[in-house]
């Protein structure tokens, strides 16, 4: 969704049109909220409307886990930014999915508004032909990143628009949505009404640096007044609904500062979905484009209803957004969402800024990185790596190539490859590549086996909270602590003595190797291609990947007579510009370690 519009579009909703719904009382809310709360999960709720039967509790167990990233704005190709909430988000899924749970994994496009049909014109074509070309840049940007999302919305979609008119009908009979003139200055780019007193000069939009034009319109409000104590009771009762905590303050703060109606339709706007029972009026872009977290749940084969898309799987348990977006997710929607009678989502996550030069990089200010360039260079793995363990999750991360590479290095490169490739090594060298013991009895009076197990754990633990970059953490501390077993044990000369110093390196190897085998497991959400290629290294088929769950985490899987793949890095590491230049004067070395480009991707 449009942040270029996000910050900008905030505006409108404090327009002050004269109200005629304000003097009515205001409509009570029976929310009756229900607290899931388990040793494993962190605390969500969900909207019921009565207290809950074991009948009740067994559905809700099964329900699917349904997560979103923002409906993007196809004002410009993603960038960097874009990229970063949803690696997270499918993360996030796969972890879910390792857990067992029926996965919905929502992402998109959000298409509508002024300021897509003049950036249509700009480029001599069609709204349309505009949206289908910057949408298609965002389908394949997330095959090449490796994101297996499962329903991709456009706001342009049929089914989007039918379910959005019946949304609004809704509304509308319920008494919330009312006529009102407005009058004011409009900033085209914000897709906005702007307040006077936060102009610049010459009436220019702040963030867009135009003039903005005085226009006067009547349009259709939304009540979003009457909702402001429901919302005031919801979040004093669920505080995890805004998250990380730190947000929500920010959030009751705007609550009590006082919710005023605002404008939900255009006039002057043709690329939109035209407001029922008024033709010359098309709905505003953002009361849109939220509920393509409903319609994407519409299948395509049916006639679209709300009724049918709730029914698939609302409430999400999950929207996962930019800081930027969180007013309209935790204030606007909630409200539209009280409006028309339908639970409100278990959580709004609300992460911080990727960074260039301490400015949000974003599409309107163009200060973007380029994650296709990245993923050319680098790989899936190491995009997705970096950023989710570089960036702690909800703060801003300042992103440098630098520290991009040296992270990637140590960690995905040496800590992890390393270590899998030198003992694979050793056992290619004196085992024929095949495991003596099983693993679970190699480890037998060790204290390894019982720190890989608590790390694994703590990792698990570290995914569910949404520590994304903790979760990594932990599982490299893994393979950090299999390289300091490995250091101390040397099983290399262990085997030069032969007897039993051999044989005791032989279990060794075997130990490291289940070390292995649990961080393919626990770091697959975030590096799916690079954990595909340890498990193919460790003797095991893609179909035995693809059903691995958390539960195989557990010590022992790796059996005695298993027979591994020959040693081959599984992560190249990347030279630094510094030190290309130098090999330049240097006489060129193959490098041992080089991965082709063509493996740092591989289907995950
Ligand atoms: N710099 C960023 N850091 C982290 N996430 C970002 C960043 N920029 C965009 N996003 C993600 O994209 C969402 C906004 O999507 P949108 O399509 O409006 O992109 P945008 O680049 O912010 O647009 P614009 O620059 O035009 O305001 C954010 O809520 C967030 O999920």
């Amino acid at each position: 969704m449009a942040a270029a519009a996000a910050g900008a579009r905030i505006n409108c909703f404090f327009l002050n049109p004269i109200n005629p719904l304000n003097s009515k009382t205001t409509t009570r809310l029976t929310t009756h909220l229900h607290f899931r709360l388990s040793r494993k999960t962190p605390p969500t709720f969900c909207t019921r409307a009565s207290a809950t039967t074991p009948d009740e509790t067994s559905a809700a167990a099964n329900d699917p886990f349904v997560l979103t990233t923002p409906l993007y704005y196809v004002n410009a190709p993603p960038h960097m930014g874009s990229a970063y909430t949803t690696i997270a988000a499918d993360a996030i899924a796969r972890f879910q999915r390792l857990l067992g749970k029926r996965v919905i994994f929502i992402t998109g496009t959000d298409e509508h508004g002024e300021k897509i049909a003049a950036a249509a014109a700009a480029n001599d074509s069609t709204p349309a032909q505009h949206c289908d070309l910057i949408s298609q840049s965002y389908v394949t940007l997330w095959k090449d990143l490796d994101i297996g999302y499962d329903k991709f919305i456009r706001t342009t979609d049929p089914k989007h628009e039918a379910i959005v008119k019946e949304f609004y009908s809704r509304v509308r009979d319920n008494g919330d949505i009312y006529r009102a003139d407005y009058q004011g200055l409009y900033c085209i780019n914000c897709e906005e009404y702007k307040d006077e007193k936060e102009l610049l000069e010459n009436n220019c939009c702040p963030t867009h640096l135009k003039p903005c034009v005085a226009r006067k319109e009547d349009n259709f409000f939304f009540a979003l007044s009457k909702y402001q104590k429901p919302l005031e009771e919801t979040l004093a009762k669920n505080p995890n609904f805004v998250q990380p905590s730190y947000r929500l303050n920010e959030v009751q703060s705007w609550i009590k500062s006082g919710l005023r109606d605002f404008s939900i339709s255009r006039a002057l706007v043709d690329w939109g979905i035209p407001v029922p029972n008024d033709s010359k009026q098309t709905i505003y872009v953002w009361f849109d484009a939220l509920l393509g977290y409903i319609s994407a749940l519409s299948e395509d084969m049916e006639q679209p209803s709300l009724e049918r898309a709730v029914s698939s799987g609302w409430p999400a348990s999950l929207h996962l957004i930019g800081k930027d977006i969180l007013r309209f997710h935790a204030v606007y929607w909630p409200a539209m969402l009280m409006s028309a009678g339908l639970g409100l989502p278990k959580m709004v996550f609300g992460h911080g800024f990727l960074t260039k030069d301490g400015m949000k990089m974003g599409k309107s200010l163009g200060n973007t990185i380029e994650p296709n360039d990245l993923v050319q260079k680098f790989g899936s793995d190491a995009v997705r790596y970096f950023f989710v363990r570089e960036v702690e999750f909800g703060g801003d991360g300042d992103y440098s190539e630098d520290r991009f590479i040296n992270i990637v290095n140590a960690h995905l490169a040496n800590s992890i490859g390393n270590l899998l490739n030198r003992t694979l090594g050793l056992l290619k060298k004196n085992c024929q590549s095949t495991l003596v013991i099983d693993s679970s009895i190699a480890a037998e009076g060790t204290t390894f086996k019982d720190t890989v197990e608590k790390l694994v754990e703590k990792a698990r633990v570290d995914y569910e909270n949404l520590s994304l970059s903790s979760a990594c953490e932990a599982v490299l501390e893994i393979s950090n602590a299999g390289n300091s077993y490995m250091d101390g044990r040397a099983p290399w000369s262990l085997f030069k003595q032969g007897g039993a110093a051999s044989e005791a390196a032989a279990k060794d190897l075997v130990i490291i190797l289940e070390a292995m085998r649990v961080i393919a497991i626990a770091l697959s959400p975030v590096t799916p291609s690079l954990s595909w290629r340890i498990y193919r290294q460790l003797g095991y088929s893609k179909d035995q990947f693809y059903a691995a769950t958390w539960s195989d985490t557990r010590w022992g899987g790796l059996k005695g007579g298993q027979v591994m793949a020959q040693p081959q890095p599984i992560f190249a590491r990347i030279e630094s510009q510094t030190e290309e230049e130098n090999r330049v004067e240097a006489p060129k070395k193959v490098k041992k370690n080089k991965l082709p480009q063509s493996q740092q991707v591989v289907e995950a």
